[in-house]
């Protein structure tokens, strides 16, 4: 589904430069439920954001559904990422003028989807995450958890091959953090392979392989459970 060869991210500022993804190398089949797991600065975000292919490494390769992408122009990474790849962040990022319908529906408009269509495929999301009774609310209405249930019916909306979920526990109390993760495992189950974010161990531990990542390297890699 998603590898990656000899990674490396470098980061320059006048002063300094920071290596924050040192020959990084990792293979995801389909279907699996990945957690990479790290403490601050380790290097998550910035493997996040080039596995989901909104940035290009210094050097290495990231092949995406048998496609090499490091040096891809970012159209061409748009028009691969766009409808294949979904994404949840910590922060929700929910457009706040918008109600958790057109939420949800916004990245279905940047697709080929009638209208009717869209009618469809949002309302058997809100349905499937209970979230029909809010539909017209806005985001400021919503508790954290039903804000990041949001975000995960918004990243799934259109059924992608890979879910990438930047700490999607991270702004919630511990019962809330469980919910979110027995709705991502739910979509994972369907089918969809999940890769998600956390400086956590316990939250890692929710995922059926760990990849732990310390400096920008891969410290190692442990199968927790059979899938
Ligand atoms: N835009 C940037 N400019 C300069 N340095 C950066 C930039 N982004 C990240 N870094 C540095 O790269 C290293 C890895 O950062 P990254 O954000 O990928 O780690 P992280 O594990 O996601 O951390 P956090 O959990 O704090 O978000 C850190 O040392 C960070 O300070």
């Amino acid at each position: 589904m998603i590898y990656t060869r000899n990674l490396k991210k470098l980061y320059k500022s006048r002063e300094v430069e920071t290596m924050a993804l040192i020959n990084v190398n990792i293979d995801i089949d389909e279907g699996e439920f990945v957690a990479v797991a790290g403490p601050a600065g380790s290097g998550k975000s910035s493997l996040f954001n080039i596995l989901g292919l909104l940035d290009t490494p210094d050097s290495g390769e990231v092949f995406f559904m048998g496609k090499e992408c490091s040096r891809l122009s970012q159209n061409k990474r748009i028009s691969l990422r766009r409808g294949n790849i979904g994404y949840m962040f910590k922060d929700f990022n929910l457009v706040d003028e918008l109600s958790v319908y057109n939420n949800i529906e916004l990245p279905l408009l940047y697709m080929p989807y009638s209208r009717k269509d869209r009618q469809k495929m949002v309302s058997e999301i809100l349905y499937k995450f209970k979230l029909d009774h809010k539909r017209n609310n806005y985001p400021e209405e919503l508790t954290r958890l039903q804000q990041q249930t949001v975000g995960l019916a918004r990243a799934t909306v259109y059924n992608p091959k890979l879910i990438l979920a930047d700490e999607p526990a991270g702004s919630l109390d511990s019962t809330g953090g469980g919910m979110i993760f027995e709705l991502i495992s739910s979509v994972n189950e369907a089918g969809t392979t999940v890769i998600f974010f956390t400086n956590s161990i316990s939250e890692a531990q929710r995922a059926s392989r760990i990849i732990r990542l310390f400096d920008g390297h891969i410290v190692t890699e442990a199968i927790q459970k059979e899938i």
